[in-house]
């Protein structure tokens, strides 16, 4: 049997390191070849590339956790650039470059590469890439990785994912990889599984400690473990804005609220991309992404097409038609008013609702335990409402900021965590069956808010950016 604690034996070196860095890489002639001084990493793109501002998310978890595979599904879903720290030292390895025959033997027992190479190809790709999203997988394995990653790039990673994975299982995935890889043997597998455990927990309990950890349970089918990954990019507003670029009409609530529901709230540090094209602000402001070209009336049928092509992209087109085809006259065909009017029509009716369950709480017979259910969803709902404001008063004052996608950015992430509260309140009162009266007028009041929510959300994720 594997246990997932083992004892803290040396298991790089035979006998306790003197320092980390000898621990991960155990050359300490190889080490010596490469300067440890921070500026000679240091190149002039560096300053340029912190200023991107990127996304960055670690990826973190034992050999054969499912790291990969799930970061391919990442890539697909969200669109972001993958980065293996392992592939790209196995791309080094097969080069011929310059200490390739130490990184084959360090990787052959099982062992971390210097920082120093390993960061350098994690940051050529980074900088070379057209993206400012990143999944760096299998990295920082080792405290000295996460120090010089920071020093040298200058970043912290916005969130850090780790698969957890109990050792059998992994080991029974590696030897059936079949990738042809010189360390998924028995031997190498159980010494990786030991480097883990003391080298990368220790920076898995740093980022648990800093909030940014997202632990993952590994156990289940590749598409099981996605759906719990899957929120942790929604809540970063990535969600809406592939799934409705793929015109995915099937994305349904219920599969999404899900997924945000799992997430905690404020999971994403937000970033600003100071790249954010000058013509796509003129564009969020101007032109609108539903108007259609064959349109081109200025009158109340012209306002009105554009009003149910926009709904169209929502998931409840009919409610998002009711609950906004009064205003037409002031949306007209502008996407920035439309996604206002959104928000403030949902933060009204969410304000409506909230007072309504205080009411109706006030007037039922509920049990002890129903009772703390609505207190539940009372809590929730103000929760909801104050992200909601938060959100509306942002759109507000989007035109002429320094900073839009930014607080688009941010507003979306406002919003998930509305959608957020709001299932959180459905789902208790679901998973306790109950079948009491006032329970389901209160549930499907909230559910009707949480529709609203997502509609809101989604004509915003249309945003032309
Ligand atoms: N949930 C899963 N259940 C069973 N096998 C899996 C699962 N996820 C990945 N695998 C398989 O396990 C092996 C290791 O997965 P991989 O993504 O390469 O892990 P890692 O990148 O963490 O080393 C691969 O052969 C992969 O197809
Ligand atoms: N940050 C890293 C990542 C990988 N590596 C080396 O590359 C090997 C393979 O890493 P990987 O991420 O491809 O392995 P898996 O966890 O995917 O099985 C590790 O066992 C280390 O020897 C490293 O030295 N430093």
């Amino acid at each position: 049997m594997w246990r997932r604690v083992t004892s803290l034996s040396p298991v790089i070196s035979t006998s306790k390191p003197a320092s980390l860095d000898q621990a991960a890489s155990g050359f300490k002639i190889w080490r010596s070849s490469f300067s440890t001084e921070t500026p000679t990493l240091v190149k002039d793109g560096t300053t340029s590339f912190k200023e991107r501002n990127p996304f960055i998310t670690f990826v973190l978890g034992g050999p054969g956790s499912g790291k990969g595979t799930q970061c391919q599904k990442i890539v697909e879903t969200f669109g972001f650039k993958h980065l293996s720290a392992g592939e790209l030292l196995r791309r080094e390895i097969d080069s011929n470059s310059e200490h390739w025959s130490q990184m084959l033997n360090t990787i052959k027992e099982g062992r971390i590469v210097p920082s120093e190479v390993t960061v350098r190809l994690i940051q050529q790709e980074m900088e070379s890439s057209d993206s400012n999203k990143f999944l760096i997988d299998g990295f920082p394995r080792t405290e000295e990785n996460r120090i010089a990653f920071e020093q040298l790039i200058g970043l912290e990673p916005n969130v850090v994912l780790f698969f957890d994975c109990p050792e059998e299982e992994m080991v029974k995935r590696v030897l059936n990889r079949n990738q042809g890889r010189v360390d998924d043997n028995i031997d190498t597998v159980k010494k990786r599984l030991k480097v883990f455990e003391i080298l990368n927990l220790p920076v898995i309990d740093y980022y648990s400690k800093r909030g940014k950890l997202r632990k993952i349970n590994a156990v289940g089918t590749e598409d099981e473990i996605f759906e719990k990954v899957r929120p942790i990019f929604s809540a970063c507003g990535y969600q809406f804005l592939y799934a409705f670029d793929s015109n995915t009409d099937s994305v349904k609530l219920k599969s999404f609220l899900k997924g945000v529901k799992l997430s905690a709230k404020g999971l994403c540090k937000l970033h600003s991309d100071k790249h954010f094209s000058a013509s796509r602000i003129k564009l969020l402001f101007s032109a609108s992404g539903f108007t259609d070209a064959t349109t081109t009336k200025n009158s109340s049928e012209t306002y009105t097409n554009y009003l149910k092509k926009a709904c169209n992209s929502t998931l409840y087109p009919q409610l998002c038609l009711e609950s906004l085809s009064s205003y037409t006259s002031t949306i007209k065909t502008n996407d920035l008013k439309l996604c206002s009017k959104a928000l403030s029509v949902t933060l009204k009716a969410a304000s409506n609702t909230s007072k309504l369950v205080t009411n109706l709480s006030k007037g039922g017979n509920l049990s002890k335990t129903e009772a703390g259910i609505v207190q539940d969803c009372i809590d929730e709902m103000g929760d909801s409402i104050d992200m909601l404001k938060q959100s509306l008063k942002a759109l507000g004052s989007l035109n002429g900021s320094d900073h839009i996608q930014f607080q688009i950015s941010n507003i979306k992430t406002w919003m998930s965590a509305a959608l957020t509260d709001e299932t959180t309140c459905t789902d208790g009162i679901d998973e306790r069956k109950i079948s009491d009266e006032v329970m389901r007028k209160i549930r499907k009041t909230i559910v009707n808010i949480a529709m609203l929510t997502s509609n809101a959300l989604a004509l915003l994720n249309k945003l032309p950016y």
